[in-house]
């Protein structure tokens, strides 16, 4: 019988690009993360969702570098990259918003993004007299701007920007990059409800290129809804769903320990601003 899910379902056959393997980190006696197997394929987009404190943010900060892990492995195309530091993750093809070269905030939009290009190009930082012979490279980095909304604020110095439009910024920087592995960390977080489209089309263009792995740690129901090919779901710094979002959504387990939770939240909000 025709399976409607099997053309989304992680493509077995194929190795995985990046994966955990009894990853862990302990701070003090607390298990942040603990024992998280998970792994990542081309073409898909997995949700990493779970009640605030429940280790997502810590996960992240473990498959890309930024904490290194005190129990298990994190294998990059099945060559374990555990010990390797950030940047050698960068530069390996994981790439995450915000570890990636922070903001430049005297820099403009366009310089910011034009830095990203030239690296990936490996043009060097400095080397202004390539960089002007290079208009195709500019021409790149302003599509970058563009495609994330920033058009009208090119020349804008980047310190300038509202939070909103740092975290554009932030996300055109990721694109010009062209990592394999796109990690996303609440990337609409701090926008307007306007702003969040723009986004959101841009990820699922992104997606639909189907060579990316990503990544992305989100708390909104419906940007999972609309963009997640599986859904991972940590509590407690344990994985305690993993699969495609209708079931995983359905799951008892997840409706305890991650929706009754913001159900609950939620309410709390709505009577706070009533
Ligand atoms: N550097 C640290 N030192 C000590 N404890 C930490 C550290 N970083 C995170 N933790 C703890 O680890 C747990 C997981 O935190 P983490 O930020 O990963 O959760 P999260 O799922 O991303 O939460 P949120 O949705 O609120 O961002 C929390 O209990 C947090 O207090």
């Amino acid at each position: 019988m025709h399976d409607p899910t099997a053309q989304v379902r992680p493509p077995e056959a194929r190795a995985p690009v990046l994966e955990s393997r009894g990853l862990g980190i302990r701070f003090g006696g607390h298990a942040a993360v603990d024992d998280v197997s998970a792994a990542f394929h081309a073409g898909t987009l997995t949700a990493i969702v779970g009640p605030n404190g429940a280790g997502k943010t810590t996960y992240f900060n473990l498959l890309s570098g930024q904490l290194p892990a005190t129990a298990g492995r994190v294998l990059l195309h099945g060559d374990d990259i555990t010990r390797l530091d950030a940047a050698r993750r960068t530069a390996r093809g994981i790439g995450r918003a915000f570890q990636l070269t922070h903001l430049f905030p005297r820099l403009s939009v366009l310089e910011n993004v034009r830095l990203a290009v030239q690296s990936r190009h490996r043009a060097g930082f400095n080397m202004l007299a390539v960089w002007r012979s290079r208009a195709d490279l500019v021409e790149q980095a302003r599509q970058h701007v563009q495609q994330v909304g920033l058009a009208a604020r090119l020349d804008e110095q980047a310190a300038r920007l509202s939070h909103g439009d740092k975290r554009k910024l932030e996300v055109a920087i990721l694109m010009a990059l062209e990592p394999q592995v796109v990690m996303l960390d609440e990337p609409t977080a701090g926008m307007s409800v306007d702003e969040v489209p723009v986004i959101l089309d841009l990820i699922a263009r992104l997606k639909a290129q189907g060579d990316r792995t990503i990544l992305l740690v989100e708390h909104k129901m419906d940007v999972i809804r609309s963009l997640a090919d599986r859904i991972v779901v940590l509590h407690n710094g344990r994985l305690v769903a993993d699969g495609m979002p209708a079931e995983v959504m359905a799951s008892a387990v997840v409706q305890e320990a991650y929706l009754g939770v913001r159900r609950q939240r939620t309410a709390r909000r709505e009577v706070a601003h009533a």
